[in-house]
C-alpha cells in the first residue's frame, strides 16, 4: 500500500496527445503509483472548449478552461497544447511555484528553451521534453543521459513523420506531395499548420534541440540552416531511386571544423539522398529514426512513431513518472547543460556532397564545358552518367519535351566539396550555355 500524498497532476491540452495522456493516466492509475511510489492524481484538463466533442471519453468535470486556476496547486504540470502563447505564459507560471513541467512543445523548447530551463533551474523544478522530438523515441534522455559520459560527434535524424510519410508515398507509391499530405494529415501526423512539416520548420526546431543537449551549447533555432521538400518532384524520386538511393528529409547535427580552424558545430534541415542501403533508408511511412554517431559507443540507432497522439503520450508519460518519482523521493532536477558553447557554423562551411541533375545540349563538345565549370570551381566528379533523349532508365518522363529535339541528361555525383563551393558551382551550371536546365540538385549524406 501507498502511504505517500497522491502527486497532483495539471493537463493543458485534450487534444491528439492530450487526450491519450489523460486516458492512459485514469486506466493505468494504480500501476503508475505503485512505479512511482504515490497515486498521480489528474485534478483537471485545460481546454478552449470545455463542450467540444473528443474521441477519448473522459471525464466531462475534469475540463475547464481556466488553465491558470489548475496550475495553481499543482506539483506537476503537462503543457500539450502547442504553439508558443498562452503556452509558455503557462509553463512559466508553473515554474514560478516550484511545479515540474512536462511539454512536448518543440517549438517553444526550441525558441525559448534556455530561459525557462533557467527558471526550472532557479526554483529547483524540473522541465522535461521527450516528446518534442522524435515522438515516442526515447532520444533526450539517451542523449542527456546515457551518452553523458562520451563525445556525440554526429546526428543524421529522420525526425518529422508527415515528411516522412510523404517522401515514401512518392517514392514507393508515386503519389503527389499534395495527395501524401492529406493521408498523413488525417493520420494524425500533421502539424495544426503543415507548412511547419513540409517547410522544415518542425525538423528545424528539433534539430535545435538535439544539437543543443548532444553538444552542450545553446543552438538557437535560427541558426539551424532549413529547407523543406515543397520543391521535391516525383521526377527526382524516381531518378534518385533509378540511381539507388532515396530522398529524406534529414536533420544533421554535427562537429565540423570551419575554414578558419575553429571547432564548431554545424545544424540542418535538407531533403537529402541517402543510400538504398543506409539504415535511415528502411524508414517507412510516419516512422523517425535517429542516428547517432558517438566516439566511443559507435553507430546507434533510435528508431519508431515519431508522430501519433497515443505514441507520443508514451513519452510525455516517461517524464511525468520521473518527475513524479523525483517529488516522492527528492533530489535535484535534471538540468541541460550548455558549458561548451560552440560557435555555430554557417551551411557554407559545411563539406558535403551534390548530386546534380542537368539537361544539356546534346553537341559535341558540351562535356568538356561541363567538366571545366566543375574545374573553375574546384569540384570534382565522382560519377557522370549521360543519357539521351528518350533513354529508358527507370525514370520516367526524364527528359523534358525540348530534350527530345536533341538535349541529354547528365547525372553528376560530386566528391565532397565545401557547401559554398557546390551552391555556386550548381547557379554556374543552371546559368551556362550549354544547360537547357537543372532539374535536381540534391545533397547526399549518410556515407555508407
Ligand atoms: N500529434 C503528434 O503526433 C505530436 C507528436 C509530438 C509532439 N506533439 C506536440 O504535442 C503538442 C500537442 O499536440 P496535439 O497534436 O495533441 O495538438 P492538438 O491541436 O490536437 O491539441 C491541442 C489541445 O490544446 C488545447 N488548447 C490549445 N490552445 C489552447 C488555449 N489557448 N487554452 C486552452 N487550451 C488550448 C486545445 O483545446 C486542444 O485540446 C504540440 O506541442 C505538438 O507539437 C504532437
Ligand atoms: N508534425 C510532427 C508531429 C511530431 O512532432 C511530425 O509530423 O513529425
Ligand atoms: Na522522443
Amino acid at each position: 500500500m501507498n502511504q505517500n500524498r497522491p502527486i497532483r497532476v495539471a493537463l493543458l491540452g485534450a487534444g491528439s496527445v492530450g487526450s491519450q495522456v489523460a486516458r492512459i493516466l485514469l486506466e493505468n492509475a494504480e500501476e503508475l503509483a505503485a512505479r512511482v511510489g504515490a497515486p498521480l492524481l489528474l485534478t483537471g484538463i485545460a481546454v478552449r472548449n470545455v463542450d467540444a466533442k473528443r474521441d477519448v471519453d473522459l471525464p466531462k468535470e475534469l475540463f475547464t478552461d481556466d488553465a491558470e486556476r489548475l496550475i495553481l496547486g499543482s506539483d506537476i504540470v503537462i503543457e500539450l497544447m502547442g504553439g508558443i502563447d498562452p503556452a509558455k505564459h503557462l509553463i512559466s507560471l508553473a515554474l514560478s511555484t516550484g511545479a515540474d513541467v512536462v511539454t512536448a512543445n518543440k517549438a517553444l523548447v526550441a525558441a525559448h528553451g534556455p530561459e525557462l530551463f533557467d527558471q526550472a533551474r532557479r526554483v529547483g523544478a524540473q522541465l522535461t521534453y521527450e516528446a518534442a522530438v522524435a515522438g515516442a523515441i526515447p532520444i533526450i534522455r539517451p542523449l542527456r543521459d546515457s551518452l553523458a559520459g562520451d563525445r556525440v560527434e554526429r546526428i543524421l535524424g529522420i525526425v518529422n513523420g508527415t515528411t516522412n510519410f510523404i517522401l515514401d508515398r512518392m517514392h514507393t507509391r508515386g503519389d503527389s506531395l499534395e495527395e501524401a499530405l492529406r493521408i498523413a494529415t488525417e493520420l494524425g501526423y500533421a502539424e495544426a499548420d503543415p507548412t511547419a512539416d513540409i517547410g522544415g520548420y518542425d525538423a528545424q526546431q528539433k534539430a535545435a534541440i538535439l544539437a543543443s543537449i548532444a553538444f552542450h551549447t545553446e543552438v538557437p533555432v535560427e541558426l539551424v540552416h532549413r529547407e523543406g521538400i515543397t520543391e521535391i518532384t516525383i521526377e527526382q524520386i524516381e531518378r534518385a531511386k533509378a540511381a539507388g538511393f532515396v530522398v529524406k528529409l534529414l536533420a544533421i547535427c554535427e562537429r565540423v571544423t570551419g575554414s578558419d580552424g575553429v571547432e564548431g558545430i554545424s545544424a540542418r534541415v535538407y531533403p537529402a539522398l541517402v543510400d538504398e542501403q543506409h539504415p535511415l533508408a528502411s524508414v517507412h511511412g510516419g516512422n523517425n529514426a535517429v542516428f547517432v554517431q558517438a566516439q566511443a559507443a559507435g553507430d546507434l540507432m533510435f528508431y519508431g512513431a515519431g508522430a501519433g497522439g497515443v505514441e507520443t503520450a508514451s513519452a510525455v508519460l516517461g517524464d511525468l513518472v520521473s518527475s513524479a518519482r523525483r517529488r516522492v523521493n527528492g533530489g535535484p532536477g535534471l538540468g541541460e547543460s550548455t558549458h561548451a558553447d560552440l560557435p555555430v557554423l554557417e551551411v557554407g562551411e559545411i563539406t558535403t556532397r551534390y548530386q546534380i541533375i542537368l539537361e544539356v545540349h546534346d553537341r559535341p563538345g558540351v562535356l568538356a564545358e561541363i567538366a571545366k565549370v566543375f574545374s573553375d570551381f574546384g569540384v570534382s566528379v565522382s560519377t557522370l552518367e549521360q543519357r539521351s533523349a528518350g533513354a529508358q532508365d527507370g525514370a520516367p518522363a526524364g527528359p523534358s519535351a525540348e530534350s527530345a529535339e536533341g538535349g541529354a541528361t547528365l547525372v553528376i555525383g560530386t566528391h565532397a566539396a565545401t557547401e559554398r563551393a557546390l551552391s555556386a558551382l550548381a547557379e554556374a551550371l543552371a546559368a551556362h550555355e550549354a544547360s537547357r536546365r537543372v532539374t535536381g540538385v540534391l545533397r547526399v549524406e549518410g556515407a555508407l
